[in-house]
């Protein structure tokens, strides 16, 4: 059996002041097109975990993130077809600015217990598992 390459992807669970998670649907023309994903994306060669989700949660949202308010919470390792996936999620609950949808379908403020109203990623469901009985 041939090995799949292991992609580093990092990804955040935004929390608001109502205890609201935010999820974002993945545009059309994407891997997964249509799924409701936690914001973030792919660790670039040489970058830092943290370094790279305050970027993409720029890219993504608009929002300024900073490192020391991201912690680390739970991660997933999945292999899909062509890949395997490894992803650490973070928790944050401060930043700065106004999020926005600047690259997703659609975003959505979703209460933990509701998570699984919404078709994610087959490599979530760990994640909205520990999300719903941990906050
Ligand atoms: N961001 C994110 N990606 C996820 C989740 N679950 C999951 O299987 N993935 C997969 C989908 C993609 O194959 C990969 C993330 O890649 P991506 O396409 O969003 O990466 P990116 O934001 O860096 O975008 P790009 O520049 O490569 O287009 O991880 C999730 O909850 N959040
Ligand atoms: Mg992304």
């Amino acid at each position: 059996m041939t090995e799949l390459k292991t992609v580093l992807v990092v990804a955040a669970a935004l929390i608001d002041v109502d205890g609201r998670v935010l999820i974002a649907q993945r545009p059309e023309g994407k891997h997964m097109a249509g799924l409701w994903e936690f914001p973030g994306g792919k660790v670039e060669p040489g970058e830092r975990p943290e370094a790279a989700l305050v970027r993409e949660l720029n890219e993504e949202l608009g929002i300024d993130v900073t490192e020391a308010c991201l912690s680390p919470f739970v991660f997933t390792s999945h292999a899909y077809e062509s890949f395997h996936l490894l992803m650490p999620l973070f928790l944050c609950r401060r930043w700065s600015g106004v999020v926005e949808r600047r690259e997703h379908a659609a975003l959505a403020w979703v209460r933990p217990n509701r998570l699984s109203d919404y078709a994610m990623p087959p490599a979530d469901a760990p994640l909205v598992a520990w999300l719903r009985d941990l906050i």
